[in-house]
């Protein structure tokens, strides 16, 4: 990729970002091209150590140096941040801004910044750090072809990309893969109970549930299969995993998991307006 190479500089270094970068880094994009500012030092020594990034705890600092910016902090503080770079931080309609915070919609950096930023909305998930991520984009009329190619290209380090054609669509898919990861933790770990209540300790727990879950994904990835199909696949007629399967759908789990993504977008659509 490096014909491309740009400084992309993190603005924050929590959970998500750390997850896109280790993973751009560990695909091969330059560390000496990444760098990150935090208000705090401890994630900021980290990355020094880890990775041996520049890192600095002023905002302005690293916005200024970066051709591109990737605004990393919580729905609830971007307003803050961006009117304190808007202020402080020259030419930022030159650069490329990346957001990847949930919810809130372009209209509100054209408000914190001005319409001349070229933005692209990120949703991205934190399996990007071992590369499997999910990456939904949309970017606006400002960005040029080079910088969408940019962005495709980063995000491809990471797992996959999916250009999405407006917002709206990207709340649905922060509903669905931003948060999933959490959802797939969460069954993982009431499954990881189930077994440790019949006797198994929690690490032989833990490993069956963990590697089950990664080989009923990878055959998932790696088939021509319906999920349906290689469901049935396990289901013996008359066996147990029938009885097994009967109590999730007896559950309505198809119900739950309809609600648990409406929630989820819900919660987009409130930070929109909220922030
Ligand atoms: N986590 C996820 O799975 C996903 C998150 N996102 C989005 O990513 C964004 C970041 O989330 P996540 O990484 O999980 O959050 P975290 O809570 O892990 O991290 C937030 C970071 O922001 C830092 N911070 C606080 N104030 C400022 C400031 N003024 N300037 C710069 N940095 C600041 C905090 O620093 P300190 O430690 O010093 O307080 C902290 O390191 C959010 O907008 C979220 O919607 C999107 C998709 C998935
Ligand atoms: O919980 C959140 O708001 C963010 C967006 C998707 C995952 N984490």
């Amino acid at each position: 990729m490096s014909n491309n190479t740009r400084t992309i500089g993190f603005i924050g270094a929590g959970n998500m970002p750390q997850s896109i970068l280790g993973g751009m880094i560990k695909g091969g994009y330059p560390a000496s091209s990444i760098i990150v500012s935090n208000p705090s030092r401890p994630k900021l020594d980290m990355l020094e150590e880890k990775y041996g990034l520049f890192t600095s705890q002023d905002n302005h600092e690293i916005a200024a140096k970066s051709d591109v910016i990737v605004l990393s902090v919580k729905p609830q503080l971007m307003r803050d941040v961006c009117e304190d770079l808007q202020k402080h931080v020259p030419d930022l309609d030159k650069k490329l801004i990346i957001t990847i915070a949930a919810g809130l919609r372009m209209e509100s950096y054209y408000e914190y910044f001005s319409e001349n930023i070229a933005l692209v909305r990120v949703m991205p998930n934190t399996p990007s750090l071992v590369g499997e991520g999910v990456s939904g984009l949309v970017a606006d009329s400002n960005t040029t072809e080079a910088d969408r190619d940019f962005v495709t290209q980063v995000f491809d380090y990471v797992g996959i990309t999916i250009w999405l054609q407006d917002e709206d669509a990207i709340d649905v898919l922060g509903a669905v893969a931003g948060s999933g990861p959490a959802y797939f933790f969460e069954f993982m770990h009431s499954l990881q109970r189930a077994a440790e209540d019949l006797g198994f300790n929690s690490e032989q727990a833990r490993a069956m549930v963990q590697q089950t879950c990664l080989g009923a994904a990878k055959m998932a990835s790696e088939s021509e299969l319906s999920l349906v199909d290689l469901r049935k696949q396990v289901t013996s007629k008359g066996g147990s995993t029938a009885k097994g399967v009967e109590v999730y759908q007896q559950a309505e789990l198809n119900d739950i998991s309809k609600r648990a993504v409406a929630a989820a977008v819900a919660r987009n659509q409130e930070m929109a307006k909220l922030f």
